[in-house]
């Protein structure tokens, strides 16, 4: 069974070079931005995450919104396995994939073929899953011959085209994103977004930050709505969305 626990988790990132006399002002006063504090050492920090709880369960389809720096990206990286809680714990059960870098452990000098099977490994797949759908994620590329040439020979369209069909190929319990994924010229385009909806109707829990409303109402049952790394509402969301949209 999937579930996401945190408990009272904090992400401080020291800054060594904060200039720590003039910061008496904490930022609390405005919406953006994460909590700027000192440490008992003296040591400026950013509290990117503020003593977090939150229990995420199978089925549920959580949009994350907030102000910028309210600490969304933070909170998906300690989803993701990328960030350890400073404070607090984080126990992930499940296996858990971030779409948010999708090029992460691609070698431009490799091929394309060497490429996606790279990535699939970076993404967690086996090698018999990946020999399983290594032909299907060939073809869903459609760059044909030249999956056999150097990735840096392909223009910008493809190496996002590549990049894409590999992530997408994997199953995962847990779906971490950062907005929707979204990517070609307008065949592909298509082709892309009924994947992407395969994708994530087969996640048993989607984690999906965003600042579009359509997108959150679409496909989401539950909001999480962070500010200054704390949870400011949470809930269905015909409540969270109109009262963060305004
Ligand atoms: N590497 C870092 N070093 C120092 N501070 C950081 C670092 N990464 C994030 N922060 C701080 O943590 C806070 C939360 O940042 P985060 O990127 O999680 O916000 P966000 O909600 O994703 O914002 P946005 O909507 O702008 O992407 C911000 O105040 C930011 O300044």
């Amino acid at each position: 069974m999937a579930l996401v626990l945190l408990d009272n988790v904090s992400v401080d990132f020291p800054v060594y070079n904060a200039p720590s006399r003039s910061l008496k002002n904490r930022m609390l006063s405005v919406a953006t931005g994460g909590a700027i504090d000192r440490r008992h050492d003296g040591h400026v920090v950013v509290r990117a995450i503020n003593g977090l709880s939150l229990t995420l369960k199978e089925g549920e389809r959580i949009g994350l919104i907030g102000h910028n720096g309210s600490g969304k990206t933070t909170l998906l990286r300690v989803l993701s396995g990328i960030y350890y809680p400073s404070r607090g714990s984080a126990k992930i059960d499940g296996n858990c994939v971030s779409l948010i870098n999708i090029s992460l452990g691609i070698d431009p000098e490799a091929s394309g073929y060497e490429n996606i099977r790279l990535r699939s490994v970076m993404m967690g797949m086996t090698a018999d899953e990946l020999a399983k759908c290594r032909d299907e994620i060939a073809s869903f590329s459609g760059l044909g011959d030249f999956l056999e040439m150097p990735f840096r020979t392909y223009s910008s369209g493809m190496q996002l085209r590549l990049a894409f069909a590999v992530s997408t190929a994997i199953r995962p319990e847990i779906l971490i994103m950062d907005e929707w994924l979204s990517t070609g010229d307008e065949a592909f385009k298509e082709r892309a977004e009924k994947r992407m909806r395969d994708v994530v109707d087969a996640t048993k829990i989607l984690v999906l930050a965003s600042h579009s409303r359509e997108l959150l109402e679409t496909n989401c049952n539950r909001v999480i709505w962070l500010e200054h790394g704390r949870v400011k509402m949470d809930g269905a969301p015909a409540t969270v969305l109109p009262a963060y949209f305004g």
